[in-house]
């Protein structure tokens, strides 16, 4: 048996089409493109390459793009200062800033210094206490997670009643992602570095997320006959190539449906950033006077 590939370029490029047409309708209402502004600190290869794809989307968008590229040396109140200024800017509908952040700055103090109604990103803490207490209105839901929600739906898989096994804690992917399962009413296990024996939380999931950052993490004997696996991991390794937390060829024996990396989960992240983006200026049109 070989497993469907659930192909989440694909999906993104649709979902982007779709945001394409909402984002030139509110040109016509608003007299403005969307506007997200991006900033990065410091020179991480990684990070440029995000910003980069990122950027590229709001053009696939019809977005305003807004870039503030800055060196690694900038102070946290400079970069709080120039924080202050996309806040105030009305073409500005969402912000993002690029992690990690050097370490002598504390990233809790900038994302929750973004106005809320501009944290795209869904990282400030009014976002995340709107998703953990389920309301939509406020804040807007991380976008990884968000990618990775559309993806099980798109596999057809509904996650009520399902066993579900997250494997990462992060505040921006495990975290919230464990509440949106929850939400739509999965049995929700978060596994974590001091968890043990990882293989039998894993062969009774019905739906496996890895977002460890671990290359091999997911094995083939860690798979339930028929599950779905969804591949966070975004992995470089010696070669340069990029790579999962899962054996992938192994998944592909005993699965029923996984996610590529690339082409899966981070193409619907850009995706979701989109959304996220567009909605905030359709909210913020809303509340014009
Ligand atoms: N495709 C995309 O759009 C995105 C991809 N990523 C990728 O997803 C991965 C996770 O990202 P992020 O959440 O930011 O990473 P973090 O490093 O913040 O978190 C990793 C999590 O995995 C856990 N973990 C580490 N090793 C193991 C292990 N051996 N067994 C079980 N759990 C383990 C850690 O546990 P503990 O808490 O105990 O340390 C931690 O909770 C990375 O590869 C990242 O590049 C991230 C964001 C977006
Ligand atoms: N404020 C903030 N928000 C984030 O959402 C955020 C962040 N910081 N820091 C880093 C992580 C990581 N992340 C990815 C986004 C896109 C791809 C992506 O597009 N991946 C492509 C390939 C990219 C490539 O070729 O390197 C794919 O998997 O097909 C991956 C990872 C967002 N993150
Ligand atoms: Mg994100």
């Amino acid at each position: 048996m070989t497993a469907r590939i659930l192909d989440g370029k694909s999906i993104a490029m649709m979902l982007e089409e779709a945001l394409a047409k909402q984002s030139a309708a509110l040109e016509k209402r608003a007299g403005r493109k969307p506007g997200l502004f991006v900033v990065l600190v410091g020179d991480d290869p990684a990070s440029a390459v995000y910003v980069r794809n990122k950027t590229r989307a709001c053009a696939r968008t019809g977005v305003n793009c807004f870039e503030s590229i800055l060196p690694a040396s900038t102070s946290q109140d400079e970069l709080l200062g120039i924080i202050d200024e996309a806040n105030a800017r009305e073409d500005v509908d969402g912000i993002l800033v690029q992690l990690p952040l050097p370490a002598h700055i504390c990233a809790e103090a900038v994302i929750d210094r973004i106005a809320p109604e501009k944290d795209v990103d869904g990282f400030h803490m009014l976002s995340a206490g709107a998703l953990l207490t389920g309301q939509r209105t406020l804040g807007f839901r991380p976008c990884t997670p968000m990618g990775v929600m559309k993806l099980i739906e798109e596999a057809g898989v509904d996650p009520a009643g399902k066993n579900v096994l997250v494997i990462g804690r992060s505040n921006i992917v495990g975290k919230p992602l464990a509440i949106m399962l929850l939400e739509k009413h999965a049995t929700v296990t978060i596994a974590h570095s001091r968890t043990t024996d990882l293989k039998t939380l894993a062969r009774n999931a019905d739906i496996i997320v890895a977002a460890a950052g671990r290359i091999g993490l997911v094995t083939g004997d860690m798979i339930k006959p028929g599950a779905l696996v969804i591949d966070v991991g975004t992995n470089r390794k010696p070669d340069g190539k990029l790579t999962g937390d899962v054996d992938f060829a192994a998944a592909l024996e005993v699965a029923a449906t996984v996610t590529p990396v690339p082409g899966g989960v981070g193409p619907m992240t850009i995706a979701m950033l989109m959304k996220n983006t567009v909605e905030s200026a359709e909210r913020r049109l809303a509340q014009l006077p």
